[in-house]
């Protein structure tokens, strides 16, 4: 069904409950603009969805799906925990103030300093994901005298359908142990050998971007005969099972995902059978859900900027930002919706593509998009931007990355600012400086 966009007296979109076309005007554009009350009321249908059914859990917030201090504490508010995968997400996690005990640290290449800073900051847990990481962090729990819970990744050897730069959980995968090879198994053995490393559970995650709970409920399904198998050979159960994210959003009318509440009870409706049949001990479930969480809450504003009609063939518009903000397209042919703030429901009156400003022919937003009569200034909205937007933004052309805005009960605040050409070159040395540099061999 075609989207329906909020609009109010004056038939402009709403973010929010505010004028998109004030919101470009006061923040300028290219701006992401979160309306947080959606944040909120995705949170709470996942918490929902396991307090019906009295489960122990955790719903840790993905970060790396939009991550800034107000996001976290955004996050905290909600009673999520936070999945973090690098020091400078861990970073952020600990200015924000997050409860470190609810932060868990992914990645498949965790340095040294940052299964350091993890120790020193006393996270929740460590996702191991391969076995030089298991000899790091024993080695840097001897040296800190200190003790880590962690979770064992293991990649299922499923092929959810989803694109497959973000397909994670099949055999052929950088991440985590396998489970065929008895990779598994070995990480399992290490592990318990140690009096530093703490076994609370297994964690996996699919991928991303998936609609059908099938794919969550057989990557369950493995993680729990291993659980079994393992509780026969090594008198072992797991306190956690932890499920990954991936849960599917409204991008286009193309995408149908289920309200999250019914993904979510499928699965965990399925888990509690399984751990039941299995005769195992019922273990904490975690879900690691980003895109779910905000993707469908933020929006971007764009002004358009110059056209391009090549008669018979395409008509070209582009905006003032493009795959610095969003590499989505660029990167997995991601598709967008697009309308026009000032009249976002009016039909449409021709078939444009959205060019980035990029100097890079692929840098495309939307590529054949239905829109009303268009001309430059005129402010472009486009949806479902809250997810990997930002976070993957970029500042290729040396472009300056895009303010990022919050609106809760009807005010507007900055939750990142816009970059200045100052910040852009805030790095730079001078060809005489850098000669002088101590670095310098
Ligand atoms: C380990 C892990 N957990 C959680 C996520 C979050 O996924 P999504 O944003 O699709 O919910 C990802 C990203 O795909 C991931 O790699
Ligand atoms: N960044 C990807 C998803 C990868 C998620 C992290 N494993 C996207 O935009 O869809």
């Amino acid at each position: 069904m075609a989207r329906i966009y909020e609009t109010n007296k004056e038939g402009h979109l709403t973010i929010g409950g505010l004028d998109a076309l004030d919101l470009a005007d006061t923040f300028q554009t290219p701006v992401i603009v979160y309306d947080v009350a959606k944040i909120r009321n995705e949170a709470q249908e996942m918490h929902h969805a396991f307090q019906k059914r009295n489960l122990s859990y955790q719903i840790a917030y993905a970060s790396k799906a939009f991550s800034c201090k107000a996001m976290v504490q955004l996050a905290e508010e909600e009673g999520l925990s936070l999945d973090v995968v690098s020091g400078g997400e861990l970073h952020t996690a600990l200015l924000a103030g997050f409860p470190t005990e609810r932060i868990h640290f992914h990645g498949n290449n965790k340095s040294e300093a940052e299964l350091k800073m993890a120790i020193e900051a006393n996270i929740g847990c460590v996702v191991l994901d391969n076995h030089l990481e298991i000899q790091w962090l024993q080695s840097l729990c001897n040296e800190a005298n200190a003790t880590m819970n962690v979770l064992l990744r293991v990649t299922p050897g499923i092929e959810a359908h989803t694109h497959d730069y973000i397909l994670t959980g099949q055999e052929d995968s950088k991440f985590g142990f396998d489970l065929q090879s008895g990779q598994a198994n070995a990480a399992f053995e290490a592990v318990n050998a140690s009096s530093r490393l703490c076994f609370k559970g297994l964690h996996c995650h699919i991928g991303s971007q998936i609609f059908e709970a099938t794919g969550f409920t057989h990557a369950a399904e493995k993680l729990i005969a291993l659980l079994s198998e393992w509780k026969v050979k090594y008198n072992q159960e797991a306190e956690v099972l932890n499920i990954g994210g991936g849960f599917g959003i409204r991008y286009t009318d193309e995408d149908t995902p289920m309200p999250i509440g019914l993904v979510l009870g499928e699965v965990l409706d399925y888990i509690s059978s399984a751990v039941l049949e299995r005769g195992l001990a019922m273990p904490e479930v975690w879900i690691e859900p980003g895109r779910s969480l905000v993707g469908e809450a933020a929006t971007t504003l764009y002004t358009l900027g110059s056209r391009k009609d090549i008669p018979g063939i395409r008509t070209y518009v582009s905006v003032d930002g493009g795959m610095s903000d969003n590499l989505r397209p660029a990167l997995y042919q991601a598709k967008y919706d697009a309308a026009l703030a000032e009249r976002p429901n009016a039909g449409a009156d021709e078939t444009v593509s959205i060019a980035g400003k990029c100097c890079e022919t692929g840098d495309m937003l939307i590529w054949d998009v239905a829109l009303p009569q268009s001309s430059a200034g005129d402010i472009l909205a486009v949806p479902s931007t809250g997810a990997y937007g930002y976070s993957m933004a970029n500042h290729y052309n040396r472009n300056p990355r895009p303010a990022v805005v919050f609106i809760e009960n009807g005010e507007a605040f900055t939750a990142i600012r816009r970059e200045t050409y100052e910040d852009l070159t805030q790095f730079d040395l001078t060809l005489r400086n850098y000669k002088k540099t101590e670095t310098t061999i």
